[in-house]
């Protein structure tokens, strides 16, 4: 088959992992047949420097018109770049929400696992981490602080900044139906995340998960205050299966639990709307301080190409094929440096790639 994807390398060590993601799923094409057409779009920094927008109507137009979106990151250095000395509209950043807005990509699921071959880039102790962790983070992604209205203002001499976070009930409703559809297909439990001591727009998030779980009797719903669920990813993180919560808390959220797999750059992530077209990324940004330097570690970008294979394209044997492939260049001992340990082999960016792609066997 033959399938259109729209490629963002983006910024930083962006354009280094998706060559890497390609280079895999190419190699896919050749195992099993298919073929991946790729169309070079830009966005974000390497967007401003030509056209003076982070996301053009172009871009968004093409991106609308493939079968998927595989996705580097975006971004530079926020306090030392001059993509950011402009209104927040015309930054990086916008243009990955845009690009998540405009294709009404809302929900992002990012999952987190502990590979044995890990346990030592793992910050966390032995006796925490037990048999390991295996959980999916369903993050609310076109709502909530990050798409509210937002403005700085001098009011009596002093500077004021306002940012604005905002739900109603059918954006909340529509995440929660696919988190518990994830839930109910693997173990049935549910941990729906909120800050409903304080914040209306988390007791109502509460409401709604509440009343849509009467509609999934098999899937066990509990609620947990954000604060708390931070603290519990690093003192239990084996309690964990489906995390649902808004914009803000899962980004953070996912951050810390893919910390705690042994590296950032591990964790991949999908972001789907109602349609097969969704958006595949790491769950890291540009790493500017790494670019260039063949240093990153490319496996959660080759693991959201593998998302890819399995939700927008139904390929869901190229897509065990390609995890698989990861599997096994982390038993054979081969590492980036970010999840290096004593005794196996460091490899570069493009090493780490070539290793995952030869490794893709029918
Ligand atoms: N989806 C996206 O495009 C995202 C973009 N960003 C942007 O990225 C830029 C940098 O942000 P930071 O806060 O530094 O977050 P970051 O995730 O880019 O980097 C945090 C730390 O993790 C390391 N790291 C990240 N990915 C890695 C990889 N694949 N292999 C090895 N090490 C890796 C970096 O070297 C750095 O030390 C900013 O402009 C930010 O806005 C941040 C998050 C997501
Ligand atoms: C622009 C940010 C919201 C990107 C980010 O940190 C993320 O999606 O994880
Ligand atoms: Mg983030």
């Amino acid at each position: 088959m033959n399938f259109r994807i729209a490629v963002i390398p983006g910024d930083g060590i962006g354009p280094e992992i998706v060559t890497e993601a390609m280079k895999v799923l190419d190699r896919v094409g050749a195992v099993y047949g298919h073929t991946f057409t790729y169309k070079k779009l830009l966005m974000g920094g390497a967007s401003i420097d030509v056209h003076g927008v982070p996301l053009t109507e172009e871009t968004l137009a093409e991106a609308k018109n493939s079968d998927s979106v595989l996705l580097g990151a975006v971004g530079g250095n926020v306090g030392n770049s001059r993509w950011y000395d402009g209104a927040p509209e015309t930054r990086p950043e916008a243009g990955l929400l845009g690009i998540r807005k405009g294709l009404e990509l809302f929900a992002n699921i990012r999952p987190a696992w502990l590979y044995k071959e890990l346990a030592d880039a793992c910050p966390l102790k032995k006796e925490i981490v037990g048999d390991g962790f295996d959980m999916v983070i369903m993050r609310e992604l076109t709502g909530g602080l990050y798409f509210g209205e937002r403005h700085t203002r001098v009011e009596n001499g002093v500077r004021r900044a306002t940012d604005t976070l905002v739900y109603d009930e059918n954006e909340i409703r529509r995440i929660a139906v696919k988190a518990f559809e994830i839930a109910g297909k693997r173990s049935g439990k549910l941990i729906s995340v909120d800050k409903a001591n304080v914040l209306d727009s988390s007791r109502l998030w509460r409401a709604v998960v509440d009343e849509t779980a009467k509609e999934y009797p098999d899937v066990a719903v509990s609620h947990m205050l954000v604060d708390n669920c931070a603290m519990q990813l690093v003192l239990n993180p084996g309690q964990f299966d489906v995390v649902l919560t808004e914009n803000m808390f899962g980004d953070i959220l996912s951050d810390e639990a893919s910390e705690i797999t042994g590296s950032i750059g591990m964790l991949p992530s999908a972001s789907l709307g109602e349609t097969k077209l969704g958006l595949y990324e790491p769950s890291h940004g540009s790493a500017p301080d790494i670019a260039g330097k063949d240093i990153a570690n490319p496996i959660a970008t080759i693991l959201s190409a593998a998302m890819m294979l399995r939700y927008s394209f139904d390929l869901d044997e190229e897509a065990d094929a390609v995890e698989a492939a990861v599997q096994m260049v982390l038993t054979e001992g081969f590492r980036t440096g970010d999840i290096y340990s004593e005794g196996c082999r460091k490899v570069g960016t493009r090493e780490m790639g070539g290793l995952i792609a030869d490794r893709i066997h029918r």
